[in-house]
C-alpha cells in the first residue's frame, strides 16, 4: 500500500515539505473512537492517539482528527502511534451537533462524493434530501442520490419518485437500486471511482449497511481485530468506519443519523436550491428574504407554480435554521473568548503571587 493508493497527492506533499514534516509518517484516519484512532499508513493500520500539544492547542472538537483526515504521526511499532498534526482539509462534511447549542460536528473530511440515500418506501422525504444536498454543497462535495428498496414498490412508483426528485433537486446523478435483487448495482458501480471517498448520508434503516456489505465482497475491515490486539479486549463499537471496496473506491458508513441539523453556511442552502437562487436574481431588492417583500420574483414563481411550494417552504425553514445556528455559534465563540481571557488572567495572577 502506497500513500497514493490512500489518495495522497501533490498539494499534501507540498504542505508536508513547507511545514517541515518530512521526518514524520503520514497516514489517513480510518475510524474514530473515544480516545484513539485507527490510521492507515504505508506500514498498514496502526492505532494512534493525539499528542498533548495538539490536544491543548485545539480550539474545539473540529480541530481533532476525523474520518478521512490526513495526519502527520510518529509510529512506534507495536505500541501504536502519536498524531501531532492534522493536514488542511479540502472538504468537510458537518452538521449541527446534537446537544450543546452552537456546536458543529464534523462527520468526515476530505470526502469526494456524498451518497444521499433514501428508500423509495415510507422513508422517502424530499425535504430531507434537500437537507443532505445543502450539507454537500456547503462541504464542496459532489452529491449522488441513491434510491433504495425499489423491489418493494411497483415500477411506476419508482419512476414517479425519481421524477419528483429531479423536479426538486435538479440535474444531479441519481440511481435507483435494490439491495435484494441488486437491480441498479451496475449503474451505481459506474459512479464509484478508484481512490475516491464516498460518504453515505441517510437515515437509519434505508439499507446503508446492506449496500456496503454487498459491495465489499470481502468481509468488512476488521477494525475490531486490530484494536483487540493493542487495546486488550476493549469492546469496539465503531462509529464511523471506512470500507475499501474491491473496485478501489472507499465508502464511509455513517450509522444512525436521526436528525440532520443544518450547521452549514448560507451558501450551502442557496446552492442546494438552485432554482430559487436563480429566480432570486430577479427580486426587486438585493437583500430580499422572499417572505413578504414586493417585487419578489421567488414568490411570484411559486404563485405561478414554477417553483414547488413545498421546496419554497423547506428553503425558508432551512435558511431560518441556518441563521439561528450562525447566531448561536457566534454567541458561543464570544463566550469561549471571554472564558479564555479569564483563564489567562487567572494564570497571570497565579504567576505574580
Ligand atoms: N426489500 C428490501 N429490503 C432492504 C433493502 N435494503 C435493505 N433492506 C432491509 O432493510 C433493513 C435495514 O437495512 P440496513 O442495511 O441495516 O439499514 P441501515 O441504513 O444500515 O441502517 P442503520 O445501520 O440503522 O443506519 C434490513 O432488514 C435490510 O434487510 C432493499 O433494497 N430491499
Ligand atoms: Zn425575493
Amino acid at each position: 500500500m502506497t500513500l497514493f493508493d490512500l489518495g495522497y497527492h501533490e498539494k499534501l506533499d507540498r504542505f508536508r515539505r513547507e511545514q517541515g514534516l518530512e521526518g514524520s509518517d503520514v497516514g489517513r484516519v480510518i475510524s474514530v473512537h473515544r480516545d484513539w484512532y485507527l490510521v492507515g499508513t504505508t506500514e498498514g493500520e496502526v492505532t494512534a492517539q493525539v499528542a498533548g500539544n495538539l490536544r491543548f492547542s485545539a480550539q474545539g472538537p473540529e480541530d481533532f482528527p476525523v474520518v478521512r483526515d490526513w495526519v502527520a504521526l510518529k509510529v512506534y511499532g507495536e505500541d501504536g502511534g502519536i498524531i501531532h498534526r492534522v493536514f488542511p482539509r479540502f472538504s468537510v462534511i458537518s452538521r449541527k451537533a446534537a446537544g450543546a447549542a452552537g456546536s458543529i460536528q464534523v462527520i468526515a473530511a476530505n470526502v469526494d462524493y456524498g451518497l444521499l440515500i433514501q428508500s423509495v418506501d415510507r422513508d422517502f422525504n424530499p425535504n430531507r434530501l434537500e437537507r443532505y444536498l445543502a450539507i454537500c454543497r456547503a462541504a464542496g462535495v459532489e452529491p449522488i442520490v441513491v434510491l433504495t428498496k425499489v423491489d418493494t414498490v411497483p415500477v411506476a412508483r419508482v419512476e414517479e419518485t425519481t421524477d419528483r426528485i429531479r423536479r426538486r433537486l435538479g440535474e444531479i446523478p441519481l440511481v435507483a437500486i435494490s439491495n435484494t435483487t441488486r437491480r441498479g448495482y451496475g449503474d451505481l458501480m459506474r459512479l464509484l471511482k478508484r481512490t475516491k471517498t464516498y460518504c453515505m448520508l441517510g437515515s437509519s434503516g434505508v439499507g446503508k449497511s446492506t449496500l456496503v456489505n454487498n459491495l465489499a465482497c470481502r468481509a468488512r475491515m476488521k477494525t475490531g481485530a486490530v484494536s483487540e490486539h493493542t487495546k486488550k479486549g476493549t469492546h469496539v463499537t465503531t462509529h464511523r468506519e471506512l470500507i475499501v471496496l474491491d473496485c478501489g473506491a472507499m465508502i464511509i458508513d455513517n450509522p444512525g443519523m436521526r436528525e440532520v441539523g443544518i450547521a452549514c453556511a448560507a451558501e450551502g442552502v442557496d446552492e442546494a436550491f438552485g432554482a430559487i437562487t436563480a429566480y432570486a436574481r430577479g427580486c426587486r431588492f438585493r437583500d430580499c428574504t422572499h417572505v413578504k417583500e414586493i417585487g419578489c420574483a421567488v414568490r411570484e414563481a411559486v404563485e405561478r407554480g414554477e417553483i414547488e411550494r413545498a421546496a419554497y417552504e423547506n428553503y425558508l425553514r432551512m435558511r431560518k435554521e441556518q441563521e439561528h445556528f450562525g447566531a448561536t455559534l457566534q454567541e458561543r465563540r464570544r463566550k469561549d473568548r471571554a472564558f479564555g481571557r479569564m483563564v489567562r488572567q487567572y494564570k497571570k495572577m497565579k504567576r505574580m503571587r
